[in-house]
């Protein structure tokens, strides 16, 4: 399977996931700058953390309007695996990939630190390799992390089960502590806290592998073929 990790200026985090995937999981990766326009061959797309364009405007405003963006649209529409963590996840609601928006966390604070969330979907192409229920430990560290969105759209994440990953603690002020949403197909899933950050217990945490291995395990069920 093949990744492609998506460049923007001031991203951040794009070695963590490129090495999550290489040695993580073990799959073929390669970085994509925003001044593409391609992703042809590549199976999955990944938008990693970081401060694209500084966050100016809004996180994630100006990085939707990168080249390299219809193709991540298309990649999305075509049914792909797309996985955006933090500013790729704000990037994905900037491009309406996501529903609902990003605000300043609720103190107005930067928070960097380890939580504990709760898997509220295990049925879903990310997040399959988890219990339904389980509650998982993963690092966040991100100042707009306040998801907000309104109450018809809220009803309609429950209802859908579009909400993956939610706080099981006080982190920024999100509506529903949602930390975690796909779309409606499922295969779009933005989530503030950093799984490529928790890949190997020699740094401490591999919960967030399950993330990789999910998409990874998804992929072999529907193209691969027994020989
Ligand atoms: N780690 C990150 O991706 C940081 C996200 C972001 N731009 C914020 O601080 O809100």
């Amino acid at each position: 399977m093949k990744f492609a990790v998506i460049v923007f200026p001031g991203s951040n985090c794009d070695a963590d996931m490129y090495h999550a995937i290489k040695d993580g999981l073990g799959e073929e990766v390669e970085y994509v700058f925003h001044t593409e326009t391609s992703l042809d061959g590549f199976d999955a797309v990944l938008l990693p953390g970081g401060f694209s364009h500084g966050d100016y405007l809004r996180s994630g405003a100006i990085a939707r309007f990168a080249p390299i963006m219809p193709a991540v649209i298309q990649a999305a529409e075509a049914g792909k695996p797309v996985l955006g963590v933090c500013n790729g996840f704000q990037v994905l609601l900037e491009a309406g990939l996501l529903p609902g928006a990003m605000k300043r966390n609720i103190d107005l604070k930067f928070v960097c630190r380890t939580v504990e969330l709760v898997v509220e979907n295990n049925e879903t192409m990310f997040s399959s390799g988890y219990e339904q229920g389980q509650t998982i430990r993963i690092p966040v560290a991100h100042g707009e992390g306040n998801y907000e969105c309104d109450d018809e759209t809220l009803a309609k994440l429950r209802e859908n089960k579009q909400i993956v990953f939610r706080y099981n603690e006080h982190v920024n002020g999100s509506k529903g502590d949602i930390a975690g949403i796909t779309n409606e197909r499922g295969n779009v899933l933005g989530m503030m806290p950093h799984p490529e950050r928790a890949t190997e217990t020699l740094l401490g945490n591999d919960q967030g592998l399950a993330v990789f291995t999910s998409i990874l395990r998804n992929w072999r069920e529907s193209h691969v073929t027994a020989s």
